[in-house]
């Protein structure tokens, strides 16, 4: 500790060079989103104020008064535990390896989305857009569209799915508005690219970690998300935690009547690190299973992602190379599934 000597005494600062630090979190802030549906100009810019300063300070809010309707929400859980619950093989019959566009079925210990780990000891049910398998953006390859596959039941897991994707999309739409708020683009900047969004939802079960837990293999190892922004909805079982600045762990634990929204690694590309993707991870120790919702919002396969100009300028340059939002997810998704990886060469 060095001591700056000030008229009131001396004053302990680490030694951090002249790099000064971003405040560690505590706390995540809690945004109501009412006004992105009819509020007036003051209030819609209001949003977009509390956003900016969230994902600047620390990448996840909770969100309130998003339009999804509880029942969607709800039927959507119910129709997730009937699923994991259906026997290995029917699961498996749908297994995402078999997919040429990342949908269907992945088992436990088959996600690594921490390198230094040993597998997620979580299992998840993926599906995205519905696009027809004749449509022209799948016949040139781009491969994150196309159809989703479905498993032999149970009852109702379909329709449930398809109906929390389109609730959700909606209220995506509004945190993209929100953003553009936040970024001083233009409140409809977004709408253009999330015509077609390479937007993914999932279905996740954590079963419970009682007794001692090797660290390497826990719920969802730590990880950044890839796309602009993730909706998760968590039921009643916590789990999630975030890191901070500080290095330590905070609890992001469920809020009734809430989802958590936080900032993709696309989206701090986009802003050259202004808006934080902040690590989290989850570990399931509640001696029950555990289900949640992500929904992860990546734009139009074709979308450039390139520093917003009013987020880099002198002495500030770009950090990131231009790229797609296509490319950029599959080039992340080849980093973090098995059924992905490409054969090491040989010696
Ligand atoms: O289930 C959770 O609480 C977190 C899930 C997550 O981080 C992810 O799927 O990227
Ligand atoms: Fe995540």
């Amino acid at each position: 500790m060095a001591l700056i000597q000030t008229g009131n005494g001396a004053r302990a600062m680490a030694s951090t060079g002249l790099s000064a630090q971003t405040v560690p979190f505590t706390e995540i802030p809690i945004i109501d989103f009412a006004p992105m549906a009819g509020g007036g100009d003051a209030a819609r810019e209001a949003v977009g104020l509390a956003v900016r300063e969230a994902c600047i300070k620390v990448g996840f809010f909770y969100a309130r008064n998003s339009g999804v309707s509880p029942a969607t929400v709800a039927e959507t859980y119910r129709a997730a535990r009937n699923f994991f619950a259906l026997p290995l093989a029917t699961k498996q019959a749908i297994h995402i390896g078999q997919s040429t566009n990342h949908r269907g079925y992945v088992p436990l210990l088959e996600e690594n989305t921490d390198p230094t780990a040993r597998g997620d000891l979580h299992e998840a049910f993926d599906m995205a857009l519905e696009v027809p398998a004749d449509d022209a953006d799948v016949l040139a390859g781009q491969s994150l569209y196309g159809p989703n596959v479905w498993p032999d039941g149970p009852p109702g897991f379909r329709a449930a799915m398809n109906a929390y994707y389109a609730e959700i999309y909606q209220f995506g739409r509004k945190i993209f508005r929100a953003f553009a708020i936040a970024l001083d683009l233009g409140e409809y900047y977004f709408e253009p690219h999330i015509t077609k969004p390479t937007a993914q939802l999932r279905v996740l079960h954590y079963p419970s970690q009682d007794g001692p837990v090797d660290d390497r293999q826990i719920g969802i190892g730590a990880h950044s998300d890839y796309e602009c922004f993730t909706i998760l909805s968590q039921e009643d079982v916590p789990a999630l935690q975030l890191l901070n600045s500080a290095g330590q762990w905070v609890h992001a634990p469920p809020i009734p009547d809430t989802f958590i929204v936080n900032v993709g690694d696309m989206m701090a590309r986009w802003t050259n690190d202004i808006f934080k993707s902040t690590v989290h991870r989850a570990i399931n120790r509640s001696g029950r299973e555990r289900y949640s919702i992500p929904f992860f919002f990546g734009p139009n396969f074709t979308t450039p992602v390139e520093v917003f100009p009013t987020c880099a300028g002198p002495g500030n340059p770009a950090k990131y190379p231009p790229t797609t939002a296509g490319q950029y997810i599959l080039s992340r998704f080849d980093e973090t599934f098995a059924y992905r990886k490409k054969p090491a060469e040989p010696a």
